[in-house]
Formats: C-alpha cells, structure tokens, sequence
C-alpha cells in the first residue's frame, strides 16, 4: 500500500480484515489508524500484538451514531468492515442484521460525510448477490445506500465505494478449519453438498481487493476481484491429501439454511456494466436520476446472459486447490504441527 495522509479510521478493526490492514497501514508509515470495534477484549489483545503509537482503539458501536461520529473527527480515510456476517445468526436474527449491516453503515457514511473524509470503502460479499439469505440481504441493502450516498455527494465530497468478496479461506469458523479439525480427530470430513462451489481467496487477496478500491474509486464504484472456485468436495481431497490422506471418508450433511449451491460476484446486470481492470472488475455507478424520460439509449448494446458465479469462474482441482492452499500461513502451520513439511508436499 502506498503510503496514506490523515488519520485512517478501520470500523470492525479487530477482525481478521482489520488487522491485516491495520499491519499494513502501518508498515507503509500511516500516520494514525483508528480501530473501532465493539469488544475491549479484543482490542487489547490487539493493542499489545502491535504495541505501536500510531493505533488507536476507540469502543463503539457502528449502531451508536455519536460513538462513530467520536471516532471519526479528522479522519480522512474509512474501511468500513464492521458487520454482522454470519449466515446463520443472521437468518434467526435478521433484524440484528439490518441494524448492524443497513443502519450501521449508513452512520458510518453519513458520519465521515459529516467530517469531510475523503474516502469511505464498504466491504460487502458476493452473498449479496441475488441474496437468498439475511446477511446477503442486508448487505445489498447496504451497498444500495452506500451508492445512494455517492449519488447525492456534493462536489469534493467524500468518495464512497464498495468491495464485495468471496470466501475468504481459513477465516473464523469457515469450513476450511472445520475439515483440518476432522482430520486431526480422525473423523469424516463433513460436506454440505459436493456439487457446491464457492469463491477462493485468501485474506491477503481481499486486502488487496480494498486497497485497489481505495487508490481507484470514483463515487459509488463497485469493485470485485477476479478469484478461482472449487467445489466443496475437491476442497475437502485437496485438506485431506495435504494430511496425507488420499481417499478421506466424506460424510454428506445436506445444505445448510440459507446455502446456495453456488456464489455469484456480479450479477448479469452488472456483468453488462463491468469495466475490466485485469485482476479486477469495476462497475461503476449508475448515476442517473429519477427521470428517466431524459435519457435514450442508442444502438444495440451487447447483451450479457450469464453472471460471474463460481459454478462458470476459474474451477480449481485438487491439486491447483492444494497449491492455494500451501500458500496460505496457517495451513503451513498447522501441517508443521503434525510433521508434515509443507515445502515437500506437491
Ligand atoms: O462442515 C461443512 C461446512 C461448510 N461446508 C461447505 O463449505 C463451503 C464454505 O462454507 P463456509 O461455512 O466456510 O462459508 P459460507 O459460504 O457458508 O460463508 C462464510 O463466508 C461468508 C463470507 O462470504 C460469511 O462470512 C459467512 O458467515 C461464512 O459462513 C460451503 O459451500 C458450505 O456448504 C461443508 O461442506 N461442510
């Protein structure tokens, strides 16, 4: 990352997102990042993992407008990952969701508005796309705020833009721990559906997805990385094979609630905008007002008829998931742990 000016402010920030950019924020000499979060815990676990000046833990809530207006006075930059994103505790509790992922951002943006920040980047998720689920449903809800802000932005406003991310592996309680776990206990590994796919990425990725936002955003630009997919089944060999084992039992459990067989990153609608960046998509606002008599389109424009899901993305297979997944700092840990040399396993 390219250095930054002004005190940056990370809503969420002691995440696994927020940290890594805390890291690198300060690695490229930032001079203040803010951390905002909920948990004192977390954040004094966090304080002395980085012992540095420079961060600063502000307790709030993105639910409580004057804590985030607290937090946000003189900033000049915002990464708002702050949510609720669990699939499931959003679908028992779906209007914890929407204060959270709706209101929530929409404080966070009206806020650094409100303090003349120049940047506000929204870290949404593929599951808001065609979203069969709370979370993804509250996402949408706040990407179309987050862009209904940059709709209204007056000149030399602030810059609000949305990343949406696929699967990030080995975060919390995703599925990649869970089947580490199995094999360590000698269990099945258990699979959903093997036909599922989902988006792969690692944590750096999605960091990279932000800063790419960060340094190219114009208003409500909606920013996704290009990203290889794997079914589940080819995920749980490609673990189990890094272990050793190369016909592990697999137990299939049935979908979830709100699962779907597959992830989209862009809709068709948005495919048919999308500029290509190379690694990345861009889809830039559409910014036209309510009168939509004034506009006229001229010509055929080509018509796109599929979206960029994970069923028809770059399909990894076993051996291509286990290369990814060699590259990933806690698989090679946890193979250390057992006495396997991640060096010598492909
Ligand atoms: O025991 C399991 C658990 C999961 N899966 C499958 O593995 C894939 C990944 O599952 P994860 O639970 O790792 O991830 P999800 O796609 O369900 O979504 C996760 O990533 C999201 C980000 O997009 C949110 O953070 C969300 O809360 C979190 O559950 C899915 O196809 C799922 O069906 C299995 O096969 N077996």
């Amino acid at each position: 990352m390219s250095s930054v000016e002004g005190p940056v402010l990370v809503t969420g920030g002691t995440g696994s997102f927020g940290s890594t950019m805390a890291r690198r924020l300060l690695a490229t000499g930032a001079p203040e990042i803010r951390i905002f979060s909920r948990d004192e815990a977390k954040q004094d676990a966090m304080r002395r993992d980085l012992a540095d000046g420079r961060v600063k833990f502000y307790v709030g809530d993105v639910r409580d407008p004057r804590s985030v207006e607290d937090a946000m006075a003189g900033v000049r930059h915002v990464f708002h990952a702050a949510a609720l994103k669990q699939v499931p505790s959003c679908e028992f509790f779906p209007q914890q969701a929407v204060l959270t992922n709706v209101n929530g951002s929409d404080n966070v943006i009206r806020a650094a508005e409100r303090a003349g920040a120049e940047s506000v980047v929204c870290l949404s998720t593929d599951k808001a796309v065609y979203p069969i689920n709370a979370m993804g449903m509250s996402k949408a809800m706040m990407e179309k705020v987050a862009q209904a802000h940059a709709r209204n932005r007056r000149e030399n406003g602030t810059t609000v833009s949305v990343t949406r991310y696929g699967n990030v592996m080995y975060s919390r309680g995703s599925v990649i721990p869970v089947f580490i776990q199995q094999i360590k206990q000698g269990l099945p590994l258990t699979v959903t559906d093997p036909h599922m796919t989902r988006f792969l990425m690692s944590l750096d990725d999605s960091v990279d997805l932000v800063e790419y936002a960060f340094h190219h955003a114009e208003p409500g630009d909606l920013f996704v990385r290009k990203a290889p997919a794997a079914t589940v089944q080819d995920l749980a060999r490609a673990v189990a094979s890094l272990f050793g084992d190369e016909d592990p039992e697999i137990r299939v459990i049935g979908t979830r609630h709100g699962e779907k067989l597959y992830e989209s990153l862009l809709s068709r609608e948005e495919l048919q905008r999308a500029e290509d960046c190379g690694g990345y998509y861009r889809v830039p606002l559409d910014a036209r007002s309510l009168e939509y008599e004034l506009y006229f389109d001229q010509g055929e424009s080509e018509v796109v008829h599929y979206d960029y899901t994970s069923h028809n993305a770059e399909r990894l297979d076993v051996e291509a998931t286990k290369r990814l997944l060699l590259q990933l700092q806690p698989v090679r840990e946890e193979l250390r742990a057992v006495g396997r040399n991640p060096g010598q396993l492909l």
